[in-house]
């Protein structure tokens, strides 16, 4: 049985990114202690900014930076360089300021994703996965059979997307791959890559954090009718599903 879905309303955005930090810093230490590394996959979005007490005391000396290996649930199929990056976005705002070894940080394929194939660029990113299972840097589950992630930070938009599953559009559904590929996102830009909803289901801890009143519609939708249109509804973790609100988010509750 997948865990219940938790919920936690914090009275300001900073205090959501204080127990963000928190949090990932406790898992860090549990498994870093247990296995000796931690699996941690980002998102885009407003998200980065929130993890910014990370780089700061008692978290930036405390973390075992060189423990962690780094993964995206979602890429924008661009240049690095290019402003939609969310490679770009989480180096600038997070990484680059944290000593995680270059071999550890998972970007999707520099020179496919600037030449914008994005179905290339899903298979690229699923073999590497593939192969750090290979290496035992990811356990497949024994519970779901797809690749486990230890923490998994997400954010979800005011149409109730999370990674780059959109609502109405098919790869929801996907089954077979680990990670596919949209052509006509909604929210620009329309060509991105993601990881399927059963590898994201299959992370262990999943928080998702969602601040301000754009999407507090559709988190009413979601906590009070569970409406599975809205492809964040469908996301749960194999330990725990924690969703982490301001009180502009959590407005409509
Ligand atoms: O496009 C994206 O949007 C979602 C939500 O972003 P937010 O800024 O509304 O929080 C994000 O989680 C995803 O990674 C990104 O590619």
């Amino acid at each position: 049985m997948a865990p219940q879905r938790k919920m936690i309303v914090f009275p300001t955005k900073n205090e959501l990114s204080e127990a963000m930090a928190e949090y990932t810093a406790n898992l860090s230490a549990k498994f870093i202690k247990e296995k000796g590394l931690f699996t941690v996959v980002l998102s885009g979005g407003d998200q980065i900014d929130w993890l910014c007490k990370l780089v700061q005391p008692p978290y930036i000396d405390s973390i075992e930076w060189s423990k962690w290996h780094v993964f995206w649930v979602d890429e924008r199929v661009c240049a690095w360089e290019d402003p939609d990056s969310n490679y770009k976005l989480a180096m600038e705002g997070f990484l680059s300021k944290v000593p995680i070894p270059d071999k550890n940080i998972y970007a999707i394929d520099k020179h496919l994703a600037a030449d914008g194939n994005a179905e290339h660029c899903a298979t690229l990113y699923e073999e590497c996965l593939k192969n750090l299972v290979k290496e035992k840097i990811i356990p497949i589950s024994k519970k779901t059979g797809y690749p486990e992630f230890d923490l998994q930070l997400l954010g979800m938009g005011p149409d109730g997307h999370m990674a780059s599953l959109f609502p109405n559009h098919p790869q929801i559904n996907e089954k077979q791959k680990w990670v596919t590929y949209i052509t006509d996102s909604p929210k620009p830009p329309p060509k991105r890559i993601t990881f399927t909803l059963p590898v994201i289901n299959s992370t262990l801890y999943n928080l998702m954090a969602i601040c301000d009143k754009a999407p507090a519609k559709s988190v009413a939708e979601i906590m009070k009718h569970n409406n599975l249109s809205l492809p964040s509804a469908h996301l749960s973790a194999q330990v725990e599903n924690v969703w982490y609100l301001d009180q502009a988010a959590a407005s409509e509750l």
